[in-house]
């Protein structure tokens, strides 16, 4: 949908949208057909010292600012984001790939994360300490932790924006936000309306060489605290770069979601709701349900059950309003999904998925599932970031939960089943940072939400997620001892 409603965006630095002043471009292409949507300007060396300058200024006055009015402002931004989320969300179907339904429903959902933050902010208070002397006060102030580096991705770029812009603008944290450069204008788009309640330089958003922004960033003295969402190797890199600053990171990395589905499981709506959440964003998700665990007896109703609404999902371009599944975002991951199709079919894989045609053009593949499938084939161990799901059946409870925690990612996980032991096991030893059990809730605003293992360190959103934007400050205050006799009180 290479429309003319399509513009690539600015950066906005120091309170001024203009373009980026490097050397380079990066060409924004529309993944349902593979042509260009434009060319987004990226930034200098210059231009990011000029946005770290501008972050620490504003963060002195920010920080100053009363909570409750940072919460009025912010809520301000949230109502403008919900007016303009048709238009944002047709900014993302362009250049993101997800059908127009997902992309609004993902506008609303940044919307709803930066509220809530918004809301807690007003919450964020202290602690008065039993004082060890008379005429004193210990007290334990929860401060800004200071100006924030914030790196997103492609696959949810305004939700996974929010998640950081919410939490370190409510904090009183200023923010350079470094979004995807593959899907630049809705991100841009969504900064547009908080930043028209913010003082200038409280919000910045920059693309670039992510390389040599993050470099510029996190060495940079001024920023305080760095933020990623993406990939295990590049936030690996990052935190070695933040280590070696002693700066704090939270990193989210992804997942390999494991789900069990135990003898008394209802197959028809189990695989209703899997399909659907499985096939989100074209599988493009960390927490998308991957490795199915079936008990035996249900196992091949359940292929067939699991087949059978896969190819009956409409695979097609984000803007048709048809269409219940868009291209995956970029030609990299095609390529990647193929190949990881390849090597697990090799590998002794049943691949199921339609004969059908697929829509030419972009970025298209078929939501699949590999059957039977050995637990250290590849798709089993590397996370597809695309539709592909994987079964295999269990005879026993604990041989489920082993399986799932085979994997080094530990984010998502999911499990249907009606029995209280099964619950209680399951939700005591599988190793993840969110289990949904009969439903697909693992992300809300108010839970933390983040992984183990190779899935991360900390957590976004919750009071968790406020907390990694804040700063304990003990104070211990006491009356000088010749205070009496100065003031004769
Ligand atoms: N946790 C999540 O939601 C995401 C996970 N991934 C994982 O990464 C895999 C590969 O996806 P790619 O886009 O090829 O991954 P990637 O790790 O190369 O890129 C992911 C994001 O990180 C940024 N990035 C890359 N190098 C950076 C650097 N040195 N400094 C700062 N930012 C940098 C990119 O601009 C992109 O937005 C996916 O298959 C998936 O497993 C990717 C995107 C989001
Ligand atoms: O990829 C990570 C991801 C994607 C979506 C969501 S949410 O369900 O929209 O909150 C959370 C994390």
């Amino acid at each position: 949908m290479s429309g003319p409603f399509y513009r690539c965006p600015e950066l906005l630095i120091a309170g001024r949208w203009r373009t980026g002043r490097g050397d380079r471009s990066h060409t924004v292409v529309d993944p349902a057909t593979a042509e260009p949507l434009g060319e987004l300007r990226l930034a200098s060396a210059a231009d990011l010292q000029e946005a770290l300058s501008a972050a620490g200024l504003a963060f002195e006055a920010w920080r100053q600012v009363p909570a409750h009015e940072r919460c009025a402002r912010l809520e301000r931004g949230v109502a403008r984001l919900r007016a303009q989320a048709d238009e944002i969300a047709a900014l993302l179907t362009a250049e993101q790939g997800k059908t127009l339904a997902e992309a609004r429903a993902e506008c609303l959902m940044a919307a709803d994360l930066i509220k809530w933050y918004a809301e807690e902010a007003r919450r964020v208070h202290g602690r008065v300490l039993p004082a060890r002397a008379s005429q004193s006060r210990m007290d334990v102030l929860r401060l800004p932790v200071g100006p924030v580096a914030a790196f997103s991705p492609w696959n949810f770029p305004l939700v996974l924006s929010a998640r950081k812009l919410g939490g370190a603008l409510a904090a009183g944290c200023s923010i350079i936000l470094k979004a995807a450069e593959e899907t630049p204008a809705s991100v841009a788009a969504m900064v547009a309306c908080l930043a028209e309640e913010l003082p200038e330089g409280v919000l910045q958003l920059v693309y670039g060489v992510p390389a040599e922004v993050s470099k510029a960033l996190i060495e940079s003295p001024v920023i305080r605290k760095v933020s990623f969402t993406g990939s295990v190797p590049v936030g690996r890199h990052l935190a070695q770069m933040a280590a070696g600053q002693l700066k704090r990171i939270t990193l989210e990395l992804g997942g390999h979601a494991p789900v069990i589905v135990c003898e008394d499981a209802d197959v028809a709506s189990t695989v209703a709701m899997m399909v659907a959440h499985k096939f989100r964003n074209a599988g493009q998700a960390c927490l998308a349900p991957t490795r199915f665990y079936v008990a035996r007896p249900l196992y091949r109703d359940f292929l067939e059950a699991f087949k059978a609404a896969a190819d009956d999902l409409r695979v097609g371009p984000g803007h048709d309003p048809r269409s219940q599944m868009g291209p995956l975002a970029n030609a990299r991951r095609l390529q990647a999904v193929q190949d990881l199709m390849a090597r697990s079919a090799a590998c002794g894989a049943q691949v199921l998925t339609r004969t059908g045609n697929l829509p030419s053009g972009g970025f298209f593949a078929a939501p699949t599932l590999l059957a039977d499938i050995a637990p250290d084939a590849p798709a089993m161990v590397e996370e597809p970031f695309g539709p592909i799901a994987c079964a295999m059946p269990f005879d026993t409870l604990d041989e489920a939960i082993g399986l799932a925690n085979r994997s080094d990612y530990g984010l998502a996980g999911y499990l249907f089943t009606d029995s209280a032991r099964a619950i209680l096991a399951v939700s005591q030893r599988l190793e993840v940072g969110s289990l949904a059990i009969n439903g697909i809730g693992v992300s809300v605003p108010e839970a933390p939400f983040g992984g183990l293992k190779a899935s991360g360190w900390g957590s976004e959103s919750g009071i968790e997620g406020m907390e990694a934007f804040l700063e304990p400050r003990f104070t211990h205050y006491s009356v000088p001892q010749d205070h009496d006799r100065r003031h004769k009180t």
